[in-house]
C-alpha cells in the first residue's frame, strides 16, 4: 500500500495552488474531492465528463508532490495542448514522443534520474512506456523514491470493447507489477467507460480494491434536455427535417426574447450551438441552409478542410461574443458549427447552448461524449436527436458487413480474435442508440445512467458531485417530480404522446423490430 501523503512537499492547501499556479477561482464540483485523493496517495479512477477538468486533477496534485508524476497520453495533439498550457504557467513539464530529438531526450532522462528531479510532469506515449529502457529508468527512479504517481490520461483505450481501443494501453499493468514497495499510486481518468470497459481499466491496471477510490460525473447530465425527433424517411428531399431544425432554433430564440426582451436578447453574445452529420458534404449543405436565416450564422466543419482553417473556425466558435452589425440586418443570434465526428477534440467552449444529432450517433459513447458538450457553464442548455428506422437499418447492415469482412481476412488468429470483440462492442454500443432513441416508456436521464452504468458505479461506492437539481429550460420544462424535473421528451410529454411521435415513422411499410427497445 503507498504510503500515503509521503510524497507532499508542504502542507498541501489547494485553494492557494489552484489560485496561484493554475489562476482558476475556485474548484469545479468534485475536482477538489479527487485531488484530495490524489494527493493522499490513494489509487484513483475518474469518469467524468468532456471538460469537466480531468487534466487538474492529476497536474495540480504534481506540482505540489515530491516527485515526477508521469502522464500517460494516447495522442501527441492531447498531450501538447496540456504541455504547452503547463508550460504557459510556469510549471515544470516535459514530454518524450516521436518529435523529441535526442538531444532534448538526453537532458530529461538526466533529470528524471538525477534523483531529484525538476520536472514535475512528463508526458509519454503508451508506446514507450512498453521499452525496456523506460522501463529501466522508471525503475531506477521509483527506488530513488522519486516517482510520485502515474496518471492515465484516455483510460478507455486499455480495452478492446472501449471505443479507441489502443493494444499499447494494454501493457500498462507493468506499472503496478513492477514498481513495488510502495505500489506506485495509480490515477485513471477517462470520459467514456462502459461497465465492461471500468472493469477492464481496473482489473489490467491492478488497482488495488483497497486504496481505490473511485468518483464520477452522471452520463446524463441534470442541466441538459434530452429529446428524440422521429423522421417518417430520411431519403431524397431533407426540406421537412431543415424547417423542423429551424424551427427548434426559432423557438429557442423566442424564449430567450420573451425571457429578456427583444432588444436585450439582441445584445446579448451569440448562442452557440453543434449540429452533427455523418458526411463532409452534409456539413457543407447544411450550413449554408441554415445561414439563409437572418437569425443564424452556421459554418461546415470537417476532416477536409485546411488545417488553419480549422483552427480559425473553431477559435471564432469558441469565444462567442456578439455579431457584429452589418448594415440594416438584425446580428445573427445564433453561432451554429456544422461538424463531423471530426470536431470533438480540443474544444473548449462551455457556453454551447444545444447539440443536434442530424442522423443517429453511430456509438451510445459518443452520443453521450457529443451531446455533453452542451451547457458545459452548469445552465440550460438541450440534445436532440433525429431518428429514422431507414437510418437505423442502413448502420446495422454496413456494421453487420464489416464483420463479415473482418472475418474472413487473412490474419493471425489473436489479431483477428481481438478485432472481432471490438467490432462486437461497436455494435453492442450502437444498440443501445438505438434502444435509446426507439424508447418512448422511460425518463431519458434514466435510460442513459442505465445503459452507461452509472447505477453500477454508485453500487461501487463512487462519489459524485453533490446532486445539481434538473435545471429549468426555458419554457421547455418545470420543476417537478420526475425524475429529471421535466428535462425530457419523455418526461414532458408523457408516453403517449411520445408514442404517437414516434409513429410518424412508421409511415412508410416499416414495422418495429420490439426486440431493440
Ligand atoms: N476549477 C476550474 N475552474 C475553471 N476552469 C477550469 C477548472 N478546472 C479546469 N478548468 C478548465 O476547463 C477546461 C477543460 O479542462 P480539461 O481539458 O482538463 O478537461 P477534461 O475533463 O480533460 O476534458 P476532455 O475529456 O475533453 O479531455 C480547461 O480549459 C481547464 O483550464
Amino acid at each position: 500500500m503507498a504510503d500515503k501523503g509521503s510524497f507532499t512537499r508542504r502542507r498541501p492547501d489547494l485553494e492557494f495552488y489552484l489560485h496561484r499556479v493554475f489562476r482558476k477561482k475556485s474548484f469545479r464540483p468534485l475536482q477538489r474531492e479527487v485531488i484530495k485523493a490524489v494527493v493522499e496517495g490513494h489509487d484513483v479512477f475518474l469518469q467524468a465528463s468532456t471538460s469537466f477538468g480531468k487534466s487538474l486533477c492529476f497536474q495540480l496534485p504534481a506540482v505540489i508532490s515530491n516527485g515526477l508524476t508521469v502522464v500517460i497520453c494516447p495522442l501527441l495533439a492531447l498531450m501538447m495542448d496540456q504541455v504547452n498550457a503547463l508550460q504557459n504557467i510556469g510549471v515544470e513539464v516535459s514530454t518524450i514522443n516521436s518529435n523529441t530529438t535526442i538531444a532534448e531526450r538526453r537532458v530529461i532522462l538526466d533529470d528524471m534520474r538525477s534523483g531529484h528531479p525538476r520536472t514535475r510532469l512528463l508526458y509519454v506515449t503508451p508506446e514507450l512506456c512498453q521499452t525496456d529502457s523506460f522501463r529501466r529508468n522508471l525503475q531506477l527512479v521509483h527506488r530513488q523514491g522519486q516517482l510520485a504517481r502515474v496518471a492515465i490520461d484516455e483510460a478507455h483505450c486499455m480495452s478492446e470493447w472501449g471505443h479507441d481501443f489502443r493494444p499499447a494501453y494494454q501493457e500498462l499493468g507493468w506499472f503496478k507489477k513492477s514498481l513495488v514497495n510502495p505500489p506506485v499510486p495509480i490515477t485513471a481518468l477517462t470520459a467514456t467507460a462502459t461497465p465492461r470497459v471500468r472493469t477492464d481499466i481496473i482489473n489490467m491496471l491492478g488497482l488495488e480494491p483497497t486504496n481505490l477510490k473511485l468518483f464520477n460525473t452522471p452520463s446524463a447530465r441534470p442541466n441538459i434536455h434530452y429529446e428524440v425527433r422521429y423522421l417518417e424517411n430520411y431519403e431524397g428531399d431533407e426540406s421537412a427535417q431543415v424547417d423542423n431544425l429551424l424551427a427548434y432554433i426559432r423557438a429557442i430564440k423566442k424564449r430567450r426574447e420573451a425571457r429578456l426582451g427583444v432588444e436585450e436578447a439582441a445584445r446579448q453574445p451569440q448562442m452557440s450551438g453543434i449540429v452533427y452529420v455523418g458526411l463532409r458534404t452534409v456539413s457543407e449543405q447544411l450550413a449554408y441552409r441554415l445561414s439563409q436565416d437572418k437569425s443564424i450564422s452556421a459554418v461546415a466543419y470537417h476532416a477536409g478542410l485546411a488545417p488553419q482553417d480549422r483552427t480559425r473556425i473553431q477559435a471564432l466558435w469558441t469565444e462567442p461574443k456578439q455579431a457584429p452589425k452589418i448594415g440594416d440586418k438584425p446580428r445573427p443570434m445564433f453561432s451554429i458549427i456544422v461538424a463531423t465526428n471530426a470536431f470533438g477534440m480540443g474544444i473548449d467552449n462551455p457556453h454551447v447552448r444545444f447539440v443536434v444529432h442530424w442522423t443517429p450517433p453511430r456509438s451510445f459513447e459518443g452520443f453521450v461524449q457529443e451531446s455533453g458538450r452542451a451547457g458545459r457553464d452548469g445552465r440550460a442548455a438541450a440534445s436532440l436527436v433525429y431518428y429514422n428506422l431507414n437510418e437505423r437499418d442502413r448502420i446495422i447492415d454496413r456494421m453487420n458487413r464489416d464483420t463479415e469482412n473482418m472475418r474472413n481476412r487473412g490474419g493471425p488468429k489473436d489479431v483477428i480474435a481481438s478485432l472481432m470483440k471490438n467490432q462486437e462492442a461497436r455494435m453492442d454500443s450502437f444498440k443501445k442508440v438505438v434502444r435509446y432513441c426507439e424508447s418512448v416508456t422511460r425518463c431519458r436521464h434514466d435510460l442513459i445512467k442505465d445503459l452507461f452504468g452509472d447505477f453500477e458505479l454508485e453500487e461501487m461506492g463512487s462519489q459524485q458531485p453533490p446532486s445539481s437539481q434538473a435545471v429549468r429550460m426555458d419554457g421547455l420544462g418545470v420543476p417537478g417530480s420526475t425524475p429529471c424535473n421535466y428535462a425530457c421528451d419523455f418526461c414532458k410529454e408523457g408516453r403517449v404522446s411520445l408514442g404517437k411521435r414516434k409513429r410518424t415513422m412508421y409511415a412508410s411499410d416499416y414495422m418495429i423490430d420490439e426486440g431493440y427497445v
